[in-house]
């Protein structure tokens, strides 16, 4: 992977977030996800590299694009590896909500932990809490950190945790330290990669979410040198999920064992679950969130938000691109 590669990304993912930004808040969030999917697929395919996508869309049985293992590509190139989320946040865009965004991790062939479709139990907190902070510790013990390493009160600080049943007892915990909490219907990648940046307003992200968003998370808080940890959950008592009505612990745990994890209880650092020597995030709005603005369409062009961060030259790159129609006569300066 070269840094030619982080313009090709950037417009990866500017495409995918124009498609499904066409169906912001038509309550559609599969088509959505699908004109995402459909408009990343298809801008990969004109970069030259041999692509693997080893995070995506599910397995090949039940995705039609962007399945685990599928080359994406020209086929010739440097092998890059990818983790994708073309539309992050479905239910959020399509009940226009602020947070979706399209995005991905990339890293050189084997340089991202093949997370399962499980879920994990993350901690993500700015550079300075870095190593400080441990998701083997309590709520109340890592708030007392942040607060000190932070230089803010706890009730100064913002924690995100997604809104689910799973989390009471957390949010009880937290807020029992005066910390304020930020309950989130969907999109922990959003927050997290918020806590990477001081003045987003988020100190830290607890809780339990999905394991493919948790590594696209750790690639990113790895390259601005946030914290991120992630642990896999596989005991259907803890997720409290629908999904799993039919699933037990041990029938998760011999899953998990099938894909070669057998020390299911390891905890993963940021460095393991996006381990190669080069690693990008990028992420472009769909809707408004912390990170950067949504699409915008206007009569003469069409506006989007983008963040690529990227460990080859220790970079975060914001950038707002003007994507101007055939015949534009009046182009706003911003
Ligand atoms: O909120 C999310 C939705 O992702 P997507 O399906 O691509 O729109 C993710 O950021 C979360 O990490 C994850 O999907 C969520 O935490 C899963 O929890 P649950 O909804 O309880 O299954
Ligand atoms: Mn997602
Ligand atoms: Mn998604």
């Amino acid at each position: 992977m070269d840094r030619t590669l982080i313009q090709e990304l950037l417009e990866v993912v500017e495409q995918a977030a124009i498609a499904s930004a066409h169906l912001t808040g038509l309550g559609k969030k599969d088509e959505a996800d699908a004109a995402a999917v459909e408009a990343m697929r298809t801008r990969m395919g004109s970069i030259a590299m041999q692509g693997r996508i080893v995070i995506g869309e599910g397995e090949r049985d039940e995705a039609p694009m962007l399945y685990i293992g599928e080359e994406v590509g020209s086929g010739t190139g440097p092998g890059v590896d990818f983790a994708v989320d073309p539309c992050e946040g479905t239910n959020l865009c399509a009940n226009a909500q602020d947070g979706s965004m399209a995005v991905l991790a990339a890293s050189d062939r084997g340089g991202l932990f093949y997370a399962p479709d499980f879920y994990m139990k993350k901690l993500a907190a700015p550079p300075a809490a870095k190593g400080k902070v441990d998701i083997r510790k309590s709520a109340t013990e890592n708030i007392a950190i942040l607060s000190e390493v932070l230089g803010l009160a706890p009730s100064e600080l913002t924690i995100v945790v997604m809104d689910r049943a799973r989390h009471k007892g957390l949010i009880a915990e937290i807020r029992a330290t005066g910390a304020r909490v930020k309950p989130i219907s969907d999109g922990d990648v959003q927050a997290a990669i918020a806590c990477g940046f001081a003045g987003t307003g988020t100190h830290c992200l607890m809780g339990i979410g999905a394991a493919p968003e948790g590594v696209i998370s750790a690639a990113a808080l790895r390259c601005l040198g946030g914290h991120f940890q992630g642990q896999l959950v596989y005991d259907p008592a803890v997720a409290q999920t629908s999904e799993w009505a039919d699933y037990t612990k041990e029938g998760n745990i011999a899953r998990l064992n099938d894909m070669g994890i057998t020390d299911v209880d390891k905890v993963y650092e940021a460095e393991e679950l996006a381990s190669g020597e080069n690693v990008v995030f990028a992420g472009s709005g769909i809707t408004p969130g912390l990170l950067f603005k949504g699409v915008v369409f206007e009569a003469d062009c069409t506006r989007t938000s983008s963040l690529i961060i990227s460990s080859l030259d220790r970079s975060a790159r914001f950038t707002d691109t003007v994507h101007i129609k055939e015949g534009a006569k009046s182009i706003a300066l911003r």
